[in-house]
């Protein structure tokens, strides 16, 4: 709908009931063979393809029978090589463009390669439209008519206008009402068809076009040929009630797919391929990710092409596409390319809606209405409306989430108290300890490479399992509109060629226009990374760092800072909680569910500014964890916690409410209505309002998705190879409980990020470290190798043999302890063998699981996790630690 203001228009009568708005459609997708050329011909050329019905073209090769390649395909319609352009009109075309007259954008494009028939059909599309447009016009002397012609080429990336002669190059703009445009087109009032006729003549004149070898006149660029057509009812004409439909309609002509092999192009030519190719590239590449759903990053921003058609692509527009083919045998790949495009392309929807524009009267007028309607609603609020039916819901619902907020409050209070009295405990037990002449502090700084825990774990492994997951230790940026459904790359493959926008000359003489492998990438998605408004780095940064609990001093992981602070070991006793950064996190976290747009428009933390009370001297200083080669001081601990507690980096003197205060500034705000996005003034529900329970999407169906982040969050760890520990202690942590969302959300961007980084060769550095994928292969490697030497250790001889028989390792084989340690984790499709997986790493370096102490470490939690050494030694005599 053509909405001015955001103000719903009218649409009259007739035109509403010819196409209802936002009507959702595929695009329309036409397949023109054409015959054999003369030159094709005096080549001795086959002709492979044959149209065998209206809807299927066959490939009929002899010489591939047996090929794993399809050899038909289907489309809405398919035009033999004896079909006339009229027919391809009459038959393909003509409905589409024909919209425009009511009010609804169109756009007919050729697509193909090089010589296949693009400009020959497009040329009398063009003509038998206009003439139809005109006959139309004619028919309705009732409607009062304006219509206006423009046409621009793109050549090698620069947009000249067509129907000017000089060599001005014109910018494109993005207009927030109209999209992107072309600043200073030349735009011609039509008069008639010959008008029309005359400027097309102008049009083919300058656009440029060279011979090549397989085509004497290719064109050598883009073209779009754009005529607006604006009609109002003669009956209305200047009166308020005066709308007028709008609508545009683009017969797009494109520079056509080439080998430069096969086109023989050099200099001038080859530099002309390279761009077209390059932009066919792109389109392809949008085409592809748009026919797979919208979600993701579409990079329309990669071409002035895709740029110009996005609307034609997935926009406010009816789209028929008409691929052209040659049926020579030499062409078949360039043949299967288009095809495999035109697939893509039938899966791609737009949502085409009638343009009305209102005269400035009529909208004075309707805006006007509007006012007094709100005014009147506003007056009588106790009146039941839809509105107020919808507030007075929401404010339940917020009501029975505030409730069961103060209820985890209470949980969590009594929580703390039990752990302040078992810290008292604790520091009582370590004065009669060391009354007694023992030591229970732990000093784990302390320790020396190579010492050895009580249950056996050497410093030496330690380091290792430590070292595996250095890239966990650094900040991440999160990618908020990263789609973690995307497509996942395998590291292993190459990266497709096709898409690399920087290739040279060189390689570009041998693109293809089509990803055939459904692969490759587009190479821009760096605005994708980018953080949104209002989130300063700091509160983006996630720091994956540990947790220790020194000496019965209680510390948080929930702030870790990575810098100096954390070389210390708190020094008072005084727990504390880590709110603030929860709320951070969900302000990050929530951000997959909800677009870009959103993001940018919500604050990353609505509370922050009504809560700013954090105690006056509250400082969380946490040990460091240090993890440098040269330190030569591991701890079991460290090397635990640094597997993966993810916290989220703000400043130091970030002011941290209490959740009571939380609880009553957020009532106090709802009452007032001043929760931001409370749906009350968007109509959107309660973003913001409980992070933890109503993260903006966090999806009602949580063991659904719990399952489907889980699966998702195990395919990175593979593919980013990350430590089987830091895998294991994550997937034994969250089960599926419903406030896990926050951690697993964490995980999958870090991974996400991790991954997106990798596969474009880059490295993470974060930290003051890097992190690349060869060096999380060989940290992965390395942790495998320590693992398998714990098998000893920790399995006895019959429990080993029957893994290898479980595992299918052979009894005699060598290097079986490793064999078995390099299976675990392999399979990130298979969750039995997940499971089993977890199970067996578990045991290797003997965690237990303690469950919120130990979510903490990701980042979210209040209760302080127990030290796992004093636990071996004191846990017979405080029973309550287990
Ligand atoms: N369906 C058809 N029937 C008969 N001749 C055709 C048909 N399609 C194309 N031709 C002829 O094939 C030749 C190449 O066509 P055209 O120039 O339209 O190709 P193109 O795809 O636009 O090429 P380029 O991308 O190089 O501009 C022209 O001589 C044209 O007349």
């Amino acid at each position: 709908m053509g909405a001015i203001g955001g103000v719903e228009l009218k649409l009259e009568k007739e035109h509403k009931a010819q196409m209802p708005a936002a009507c959702e459609e595929r695009i329309l997708v036409l397949v023109r063979l054409r015959p054999l050329s003369d030159k094709e011909i005096v080549a001795n050329e086959v002709a492979d393809w044959e149209c065998i019905n209206d809807n299927t073209i066959l490939y009929r090769n002899p010489l591939r029978e047996g090929s794993t390649l399809p050899s038909a395909y289907t489309f809405d319609r398919v035009f033999r090589g004896d079909c006339s352009t009229k027919q391809v009109y009459q038959e393909g075309a003509k409905e589409i463009a024909l919209s425009v007259v009511n009010g609804i954008n169109s756009s007919i494009f050729a697509y193909g390669q090089t010589s296949s028939g693009k400009t020959y059909t497009m040329d009398g599309i063009t003509e038998y439209a206009v003439a139809d447009i005109f006959d139309y016009i004619n028919r309705h002397e009732e409607r009062a008519f304006v219509l206006k012609f423009s046409a621009v080429e793109i050549y090698n990336e620069v947009i000249r206008d067509l129907l000017n002669s000089d060599n001005t190059q014109l910018r494109l703009r993005d207009d927030p009402e109209r999209g992107t445009i072309v600043e200073k087109v030349t735009e011609e009032s039509l008069k008639d068809l010959n008008h029309l006729k005359e400027l097309i003549a102008i049009c083919e004149a300058q656009r440029r076009i060279g011979e090549t070898s397989l085509n004497e006149r290719s064109s050598r660029s883009h073209q779009i040929i754009r005529l607006t057509i604006e009609s109002s009812a003669r009956e209305f004409l200047g009166k308020e009630n005066s709308t007028t439909l709008a609508a545009s309609v683009n017969f797009i002509d494109l520079a056509g797919s080439e080998r430069a092999s096969q086109t023989l192009s050099t200099g001038t030519r080859l530099k002309e391929g390279c761009h077209i190719n390059r932009s066919l590239l792109t389109l392809s590449t949008v085409v592809r990710k748009l026919s797979k759903g919208r979600q993701g990053h579409i990079n329309y921003r990669d071409s002035k092409l895709t740029r110009i058609l996005q609307p034609c692509l997935g926009g406010n527009a009816r789209t028929a596409i008409i691929c052209t083919l040659s049926p020579a045998r030499s062409h078949v790949e360039q043949t299967r390319n288009t095809l495999l495009f035109a697939c893509h392309a039938k899966e791609v929807a737009t949502k085409a809606q009638v343009n009305v524009v209102m005269s400035d009267k009529a909208l004075v007028k309707h805006l006007q209405r509007e006012l007094a309607r709100l005014e009147s609603e506003l007056r009588s609020p106790v009146t039941p409306s839809s509105n107020n039916d919808y507030a007075a819901a929401l404010l339940r619902k917020k009501d029975l989430q505030i409730e069961k907020l103060e209820k985890e409050v209470r949980e969590l209070t009594k929580q703390r108290d039990l752990a302040r009295s078992r810290f008292k405990d604790l520091l009582g037990m370590i004065g009669n300890d060391q009354d007694s002449g023992q030591s229970a502090r732990i000093d784990y700084h302390n320790k020396r490479a190579g010492d050895t825990w009580e249950d056996g774990y050497s410093e030496t492994e330690s380091s290792c399992l430590a070292d595996s997951n250095q890239f966990d230790k650094r900040i991440i940026k999160f990618n908020p509109v990263h789609n973690y459904d995307r497509e996942r790359r395998c590291h292993h493959e190459p990266l497709n060629n096709h898409e690399d926008h920087s290739m040279t000359d060189e390689n570009c003489k041998e693109v293809q226009c089509i990803d055939t492998d459904g692969t490759g990438r587009g190479n821009n998605d760096s605005e994708a990374c980018a953080i949104p408004n209002g989130v300063s780095e700091g509160q983006l940064a996630l720091t994956l760092n540990g947790y220790v609990d020194v000496a019965g001093q209680e510390t948080m992981s929930t702030r870790m800072t990575g810098d100096r602070e954390m070389n210390h070991i708190q020094e008072s006793p005084t727990f504390s909680r880590g709110w603030s950064c929860g709320a951070d996190v969900m302000s990050v976290t929530s951000s997959p569910y909800i677009d870009r747009k959103n993001i940018e428009s919500t604050p990353p933390n609505g509370f922050e500014k009504s809560f700013p009370g954090r105690p006056d001297g509250y400082k969380m200083k946490i040990p460091s964890l240090n993890y440098g080669a040269h330190s030569g001081m591991h701890s079991r601990n460290d090397s635990l916690s640094s597997l993966g507690s993810a916290s989220i980096l703000t400043s130091a003197d970030e002011k941290i409410p209490s959740i009571h205060s939380f609880v009553a500034g957020l009532k106090k705000q709802l009452a007032n209505g001043q929760v931001q996005g409370t749906g009350l003034e968007a109509g959107e529900s309660g973003r913001g309002l409980d992070p933890m329970h109503e993260a903006p999407g966090t999806p009602v169906d949580w063991p659904l998705e719990f399952d489907r982040l889980q699966r998702a969050i195990v395919e990175l760890w593979q593919a980013c190879h990350v430590s089987l520990v830091h895998r294991t202690y994550f997937f034994l942590l969250f089960k599926g409980d419903r406030t896990d969302s926050i951690y697993m959300e964490v995980e999958l961007r870090r991974l996400t990020f991790l991954e997106e980084t990798f596969s474009q060769g880059n490295q993470a550095v974060e930290g003051g470290r890097s992190l690349t994928l060869a060096s999380s292969k060989r940290a992965l490697r390395r942790e495998r190798q320590t693992l398998a030497k714990l098998m000893r250790k920790r399995f006895s001889k019959e429990e080993i043999k029957d893994l290898y028989q479980k595992w299918g390792i052979k009894l005699n084989s060598q290097q079986r302890k490793l064999q078995l340690v390099n299976q675990l984790w392999s399979n990130d499709k298979n969750m039995n063998h997940v499971t089993e997986s977890a199970g067996i790493v578990v045991k290797l370096i003997r965690f237990v699981e303690q469950g919120r102490a130990l979510k903490e470490m990701f980042g979210l939690s209040f209760t302080p996790p127990q030290s796992r050494r004093r636990y071996f030694s004191l846990k017979n005599r405080m029973g309550y630690l287990v």
